[in-house]
This record gives C-alpha cells, sequence and structure tokens, in this order.
C-alpha cells in the first residue's frame, strides 16, 4: 500500500446525498472531511446577519475572508434559507476564488481528505484520486429532504422543496463560474433507486477499485 494521501471529491446536486456518502467514506477511510457547501452558507449567513444584500460584492468578499474552516456550525447553516442565500453568493467569482483556495488548502490534509460540494472535481480538486457525481432524479431529492426536515421536528411541503430544489439545481448548473457538472473522470452514482448502505457500499466499491488500480491498497 502507497503512501500518498487519499483525496476523494465527491459533487453532486442539493440533496442526492453526497454529504452522507462523504462523511461515511471519510470515517471508513480515516480521512479528513470539509463540507465546502457550508462554506457558502456562511458567506450567505454573515450577510444575512448583517442585513447586506446578498449581491453586494464587497460585503460577500470581506464574509468570504472571515470564514474559517475550523469553525463552521452546521446546526446554525443549516436552516433552509441559508442554502438558498449560499446559492446566490455562490455566483459571485470572487467569493468563489477565496473560498477555493481555503477549501485547497484543507484538500492537502497529510493523512488525505473527503471534500464534497459542486465543483471539487472539476475546480478545487482536479487531480483528486477519486470522483464521485452522486445524483437522485428530483422528485428522490425532494422526498428525502422533505422527510428530513420532519424527522428533525419541521414541517415541509413536498411541492415547495421540490421547487426549491429545482430552483437551486437551476442555479448551480447554470452560473457562469464553476458550474455544476461531473467532471470528465468522475464516476457517476445514482441513488435514486439505493438506499444509504446500498449507495455507500457502490461508492466504496469505486474507490477500492480505483485505489486497486493505482497499486495503493
Ligand atoms: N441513498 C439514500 N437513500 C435515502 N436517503 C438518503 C440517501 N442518501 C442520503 N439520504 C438522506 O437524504 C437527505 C439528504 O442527504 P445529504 O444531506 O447527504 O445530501 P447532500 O447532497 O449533502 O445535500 P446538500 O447539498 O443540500 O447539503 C438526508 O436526510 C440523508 O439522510
Ligand atoms: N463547492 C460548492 C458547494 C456549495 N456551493 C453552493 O452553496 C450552496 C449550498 O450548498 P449545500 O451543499 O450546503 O446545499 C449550493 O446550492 C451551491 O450554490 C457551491 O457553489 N460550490
Amino acid at each position: 500500500m502507497s503512501n500518498t494521501p487519499l483525496v476523494i471529491a465527491i459533487d453532486g446536486p442539493a440533496a442526492s446525498g453526497k454529504g452522507t456518502l462523504a462523511r461515511r467514506l471519510a470515517d471508513y477511510y480515516h480521512l479528513a472531511h470539509l463540507d465546502t457547501g457550508l462554506t457558502y452558507r456562511a458567506v450567505a449567513h454573515l450577510l444575512l446577519a448583517r442585513g447586506w444584500p446578498l449581491d453586494d460584492t464587497a460585503h460577500a468578499v470581506e464574509a468570504a475572508r472571515l470564514v474559517d474552516l475550523g469553525n463552521l456550525d452546521r446546526s446554525t447553516l443549516a436552516a433552509h434559507a441559508v442554502g438558498e442565500a449560499a446559492s446566490k453568493v455562490a455566483v459571485i467569482p470572487e467569493v468563489r476564488r477565496i473560498l477555493v483556495e481555503k477549501q485547497r488548502a484543507f484538500a492537502n490534509t497529510p493523512g488525505g481528505a473527503v471534500l464534497d460540494g459542486r465543483d471539487i472535481g472539476t475546480v478545487v480538486c482536479p487531480n483528486a484520486d477519486v470522483k464521485l457525481y452522486v445524483t437522485a432524479s428530483a422528485e428522490v431529492r425532494a422526498k428525502r429532504r422533505h422527510d428530513e426536515i420532519e424527522a428533525n421536528g419541521g414541517q415541509a411541503d413536498l411541492g415547495e422543496i421540490l421547487a426549491d430544489i429545482r430552483r437551486r439545481d437551476e442555479r448551480d448548473t447554470g452560473r457562469a463560474d464553476s458550474p455544476l457538472k461531473p467532471a470528465v473522470d468522475a464516476h457517476l452514482l445514482d441513488t435514486s433507486e439505493m438506499d444509504i448502505e446500498a449507495a455507500f457500499l457502490a461508492a466504496r466499491t469505486i474507490v477500492d477499485d480505483v485505489m486497486a488500480t493505482r497499486g495503493k491498497i
């Protein structure tokens, strides 16, 4: 087995299950994990908290510089409205440049890392050892997000969530800078008909196969 640190890049649309897979894979292969969506959420959260417009580049840049990867509070940033706002600040190239620099530094964690987001395989870690593009139909993703909100004691309307997911997909795939798309060398994983365990097993099989081919395991 080689000592080269393993870097796994996971991309995909909202609620596709990439975060769940990233956490499971990081745990299994003993790698550090970064949910890069939280970095865009942190910028949006700061703008919202200070009452600054989401398209105000100067303030968004200031907020991006303040993002501390060691201090991303998932519970504060998880709110649906913050996710929506994040996809608006994510279109600002200057914000992306600052956050991508921080994400790349994380990817260089000595023991290896898993990063999940929208542009990890294409922009942040183009040389990642393994790239996964995790997807599922918009209907399946909306149902998963709906069930997640209800399981956490919230109330959710499936139709509204589906509309939000479609809007977010459009914004993420349609922006000029670093749009969401599979890297040419990404392995596609459609989890529409897989539960979490099946998706994890499929992802592990891909990682193990790639690493075996490259002589790293
Ligand atoms: N294969 C699966 N089958 C059923 N439920 C799943 C599956 N994968 C993930 N989930 C559930 O779907 C919800 C969304 O998953 P997750 O948060 O991992 O998605 P995500 O792609 O990281 O979303 P976002 O980009 O919005 O953060 C969670 O409640 C998770 O438990
Ligand atoms: N690498 C990334 C990660 C996220 N974004 C944007 O942030 C929004 C929120 O992300 P979540 O994964 O937490 O839902 C997302 O809709 C993207 O617009 C990004 O651009 N690049």
